[in-house]
């Protein structure tokens, strides 16, 4: 695999605006990788490939996730979940991405879930916080970021539900129970010492 021919093909799939925000995911995921002790490589990879179809027309989209049996569930939930799990059928068969890590990190990079990879931490997270990210409490979440990923992604996932709950929106389940997971996590991390 090419890693300057994938950026070009991921690059030609969306505007300026969201490849500028592909790439401070990257730059991102590579210092989140090396900061806890991930793998840089696989995390650039994942990184830059998050948002392949994000800009796809949503017929495209509702097409792969009918045609080729991804989880129907994503067709009575927000049409914002759905390029995730589309992006990893499409670098899958458009490009040869076999590392099912690299795919689970971008099916799961909006919604994450529950038992949370490093990889799907790192991705999520970095989408959440690379430089071009400017929403009320981002730099809570950068500051949270610096010591702990876990930390850092109950409160994002926490702002997400908050802000749909404020707009009367419909809450993809998975999100709550990622967080849950994530709570669980942190609390058994500090019993056990
Ligand atoms: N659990 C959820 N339920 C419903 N919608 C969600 C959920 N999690 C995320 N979303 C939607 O997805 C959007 C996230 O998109 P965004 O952060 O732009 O992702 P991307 O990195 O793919 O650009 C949020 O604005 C929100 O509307």
């Amino acid at each position: 695999m090419n890693l300057d021919k994938l950026k070009e093909a991921t690059r030609a799939q969306m505007p300026d605006k969201r490849w500028r925000h592909t790439l401070g995911v990257v730059e991102t995921a590579i210092k989140l990788a090396e900061r806890y002790d991930g793998d840089p490589a696989q995390a650039e990879l994942a990184a830059l490939l998050h948002d392949y179809s994000k800009a796809w027309p949503i017929d495209r989209k509702e097409a792969v996730i009918r045609e080729h049996g991804l989880s129907a569930e994503l067709l009575d939930n927000d049409k914002e979940l759905w390029h995730a799990h589309v992006g990893a059928w499409a670098v899958q068969t458009e490009h040869g991405i076999e590392d099912e890590e690299v795919l689970d990190a971008i099916r799961y990079h909006t919604s994450g879930r529950e038992g949370m990879t490093k990889l799907d931490k790192i991705v999520c997270l970095a989408d959440y916080i690379e430089p071009g990210r400017n929403y009320p409490g981002v730099e809570r979440i950068r500051q949270l970021a610096e010591h702990s990923m876990e930390e850092a992604l109950i409160a994002a996932f926490g702002s997400t539900i908050a802000v749909l709950v404020e707009r009367g929106k419909r809450i993809f389940p998975l999100t709550v129970l990622a967080r849950n997971d994530l709570i669980m996590q942190m609390k058994q991390n500090n019993n056990g010492g």
